[in-house]
């Protein structure tokens, strides 16, 4: 082809594309013109949170980026995420496709990543199954009673030597949705278990660069494994087959059994009645497998990252974790272990844990969610299919809802003048709307048993005295603390 040519397409193709991208009044504002085909892809850094807070100052609440194809709206601000994910609901609650949820050889199955009838009957079942976990003889929080238990043990074998508690909370974590789904927890060092700890950490990790691919799906196949693409479905894959593997076993028990105990025998159960029932049901054993997947994945490194921000701003806050302990000893003592039923005597404990979650923030940008169809939004028109981005990160460190010192730890914010808990609605942690997190509950549990047995039972120190280690954060699937160490020290 001779030159010309080659120069006239690419004017041509140029000329086309600024027409079709020109800015468009009836579209939020971008922060920069989008490139051909990449679009805003190259202005991204790998950590977006100050950017996004930059382009909020330039174009106002609401914002447009273009992810290669995809256009992508962010929110900023309560009342805007409000009135979109909670009164316009019935259009801003859809799921857009996602890798990982490709990867899994059934998407579209379970609560994560289903939309419509699918995901309203899913999300309900496992809801009241979950629900019904937590009520009358609580088997949840009996079974994150003995998890905190092992933990204690676990932290006191250290003798005070400078640790990395990280990878001890997530096995605790982890074998608390163990002990819900399968309805037996692993010993630490369990094959199995490390097998599956380890790739879900991957899994985990390879969340930032393999985000890309959620908006630009063309760059999975870009040989090697730049977007670590191939290593995501190689893991889910694997883990997807132990999933499988326990629902098998698990099956042939409930045949001689009636009594439940576990996510995979209420599950059984509950689509048994809705097929005999002649009704039509989404509910089938791919369904069950890909539930208990993302409950695994949801319900882990979530819940251990709060608790390992709460101990690194406790470093930072000495005065803080001594008032916690205080708490404790006045209402419960150091003779017995903290129960779900001290829970809303230990006012300044739970300030704490609210306090952690809002300024630690580990979902900064909640989960995308997708527009069902054409809808208006503060003026501007937002089409069919747009990806929106609900910026949690904006709500919870706003100064005007949480005042000029936003940015410091300050547990107080959440306790009123009669010394009772206050918890004004900006506090969105879990996000809001029809897809508010589906184990709020859970985690609320674990947060506060671990915590509790922790400040009751520990003192935690700097590695050194003096060396307390910075609050940096690395961007992940969650927002973790920089890996640190820490002494804990036997009160007894
Ligand atoms: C501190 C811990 C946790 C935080 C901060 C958190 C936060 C979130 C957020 C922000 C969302 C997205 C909401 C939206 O799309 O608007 C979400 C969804 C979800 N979370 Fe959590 N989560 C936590 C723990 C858990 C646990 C322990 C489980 C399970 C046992 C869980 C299961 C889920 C599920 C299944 C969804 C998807 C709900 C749906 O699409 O309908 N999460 N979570």
């Amino acid at each position: 082809m001779e030159l010309t040519t080659i120069l006239v397409a690419i004017a041509v193709f140029l000329i086309v594309f600024a027409w079709f991208r020109r800015p468009n009044p009836r579209l939020p504002p971008c922060p920069k013109s989008p490139l051909p085909v990449v679009g805003h892809l190259f202005y991204m850094s790998r950590d977006a949170r100050p950017q996004f807070k930059g382009f909020r100052k330039r174009c106002g609440d609401m914002y447009s980026l273009y992810l290669g194809d995809a256009l992508v709206v962010v929110l900023n601000g309560y009342e805007l995420i409000k009135e979109a994910l909670v009164k316009r609901a019935d259009v801003f609650s859809d799921r857009p496709p996602f890798f990982i949820d490709m990867a899994t050889g059934i998407p579209g199955k379970g609560v994560v990543f289903s939309n419509g009838h699918t995901w309203k009957e899913q999300r309900s079942v496992s809801l009241s199954i979950l629900r019904a976990f937590g009520m009358g003889k609580n088997l949840l929080a009996e079974r994150i009673q003995e998890e905190a238990g092992f933990l204690m043990n676990h932290l006191a074998s250290h003798k005070g030597e400078p640790i990395d508690t990280r990878i001890m909370t997530n096995i605790s974590t982890s074998n608390v949705i163990c002990s819900i789904l399968i309805g037996h927890r692993f010993e630490y060092h369990d094959k199995d278990f490390q097998d599956l700890m380890y790739r879900m950490g991957c899994l985990v990790s390879d969340q930032q660069m393999v985000s890309l691919v959620n908006f630009i799906p063309w760059l999975r196949h870009i040989p090697g494994d730049f977007f670590q693409a191939k290593r995501i479905t190689a893991n889910v894959q694997a883990l997807m087959q132990m999933l499988n593997k326990f629902i098998v076993e698990k099956r042939r028990h409930i045949e001689d059994s009636n009594e439940v105990c576990n996510l995979i025998d209420a599950y059984t159960i509950e689509k048994n009645k809705k097929i005999q029932s002649g009704m039509p049901t989404s509910l089938d054993d791919e369904s069950l497998m890909k539930i208990m997947f993302e409950l695994f994945i949801a319900g882990t490194e979530t819940t251990s990252t709060t608790i390992y921000w709460c101990l690194l701003y406790m470093l930072h806050n000495p005065n803080v974790q001594e008032k916690v302990h205080q708490e404790i000893k006045e209402k419960i003592g150091t003779n017995r272990a903290p129960t779900i039923q001290d829970k809303t005597q230990l006012v300044y404990l739970n300030a704490v844990i609210k306090e952690t979650q809002r300024l630690g923030s580990i979902v900064p940008l909640g989960v995308t969610h997708m527009c069902s169809e054409e809808v208006t939004l503060r003026g501007y028109t937002l089409p069919k299919g747009t990806y929106i981005l609900p910026s949690l990160d904006s709500v919870l460190h706003e100064k005007a809802t949480w005042g000029e010192d936003a940015s410091s730890f300050r547990p107080e914010r959440f306790i009123d003048g009669d010394g009772k808990l206050l918890v004004p609605e900006e506090f969105i942690p879990f996000g809001t709307g029809r897809r508010v997190c589906l184990g709020e509950a859970i985690a609320k549990m674990e947060l506060f048993l671990f915590l509790a047995h922790m400040f009751q039972r520990f003192e935690f120190l700097p590695p050194a005295p003096g060396e307390v280690p910075p609050i940096k954060y690395e961007v992940g699937g969650v927002l973790a603390p920089k890996p640190y160490k820490i002494r804990i020290v036997d009160r007894k």
